[in-house]
């Protein structure tokens, strides 16, 4: 079961020192409005590739006053537990002044992306709750933030397309551009585009076809890629996808100078959503069954993963129950229970997690184990 058996934050936000060991899979953390409950799912998430559960920059993030920050925790995973650490590197990089360092067992992880093979946290946030009133971006952070708990590699192949597209929009901008320039990086965007869009393809097939979905009393979503690229990968293999991009964007040169942009790339591509009993699209749904769609989608998620890896992600739930009915909020907790991977839980009212009183841990930041300086 992937879950946390100490955490130890050093730092971090608003938390000088903290070592809590918690003594159930599944944690609900309760307390006031700016306590630090978020403050200690985003440290978790820290432990994984990405930017974490705000999307922060690693500078941000050390308490007030403080230059560094760190997480260390330990993880029970299939092999047994391992000791993880993060920080914020010392000797600050000026061109990457972000950088932080993984450690697992007390050795630098060098290849950062292996900590994925120790550890992986998804997380819902209540940001999330806008994600299909927003544009297309928040929808494929979502997703892209699941395929990259199964590979993660998927960073490198989104910040390769994105490098190469900005490249391209500033060589477009300029008068008498270099064409075979530009053929090169259209050819580097195709390359990765492809990839990326093929790595969420297949994310989403994954997600359609877990079947336990509909058990769990929960909705269950189903998924769409909106993206001309995903369509062309339904007929053609990939090779012969790369070149439709390639030419698709050495015609459309005219066209994005003028806009200023790229019209063909991987960051065309929305998700759409609907519940698969009723078939009602969530863009037309009320806010809670949003909620619950994508709630249903994370613990599918955690079904695949456990699927793929033997191990399920630990699941960093900010404020899950606001906007569910009672009913949905049960089958969560259900749902929860049966997964039988680490969850940690948010909410300012105690009470409304009461059911799970029997197999979690209740901790407030500030108070007994979560007592700063503990
Ligand atoms: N770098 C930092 N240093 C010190 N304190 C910080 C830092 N960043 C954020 N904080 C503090 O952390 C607190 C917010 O914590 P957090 O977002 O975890 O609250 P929360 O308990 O989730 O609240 P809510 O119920 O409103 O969501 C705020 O009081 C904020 O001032």
């Amino acid at each position: 079961m992937a879950g946390l058996t100490r955490l130890v934050l050093t730092d971090f936000r608003n938390y000088q020192h903290l070592s809590w060991r918690p003594e159930q899979p599944v944690t609900v953390i309760t307390g006031p409005n700016g306590s630090g409950k978020t403050n200690l799912l985003e440290a978790v998430s820290m432990l994984v590739p990405g930017r974490g559960l705000r999307g922060a920059r690693m500078d941000e993030l050390p308490r007030h006053g403080a230059t560094l920050w760190g997480v260390a925790a330990q993880v029970a995973g299939m092999g047994g537990d391992d000791a993880l650490s993060v920080k914020l590197a010392t000797g600050a990089d000026p061109v990457r002044p972000e950088r932080r360092v993984f450690h697992v067992d007390g050795q630098v992880l060098r290849n950062r992306d292996a900590i994925s093979e120790y550890f992986a946290a998804v997380w819902l946030t209540p940001q999330m709750d806008r994600l299909f009133q927003d544009g297309p971006g928040a929808r494929r952070r979502f997703l892209d933030r699941l395929v990259l708990a199964l590979e993660p590699g998927h960073a490198r192949e989104l910040a390769a397309h994105d490098r190469a597209m900005v490249q391209r929009n500033r060589l477009l901008a300029q008068h008498g551009a270099d064409t075979d320039w530009l053929a090169a990086l259209e050819r580097t965007m195709a390359r990765h585009a492809v990839a990326a869009v093929a790595a969420r393809v297949d994310m989403i097939a994954r997600l359609n076809a877990d079947d336990r979905a509909m058990e769990d009393g929960f909705p269950a979503a189903r998924l769409e890629l909106d993206c001309l690229i995903a369509a062309q990968l339904h007929d053609r293999p990939a090779l012969a996808v790369e070149d439709w991009l390639v030419a698709r964007m050495a015609q459309a040169r005219a066209i994005d100078r003028q806009r200023g942009g790229s019209r063909f790339g991987a960051h065309r591509s929305d998700l759409r959503m609907a519940d698969r009993l009723t078939g009602r699209a969530a863009s037309l749904s009320s806010t809670g069954q949003q909620k619950a769609l994508l709630l249903g989608i994370v613990l599918s998620h955690a079904r695949t993963l456990a699927a793929c890896r033997g191990q399920a992600p630990m699941l960093l739930l900010d404020e899950p129950l606001v906007h569910l009915d009672n009913a949905r909020r049960t089958a969560l907790f259900g749902a929860l229970g049966r997964m039988g991977t680490g969850v940690m839980l948010t909410g300012t009212d105690e009470e409304q997690f009461a059911p799970l009183r029997a197999c979690a841990e209740f901790v407030t930041p500030g108070q007994g184990n979560l007592a700063h300086g503990a």
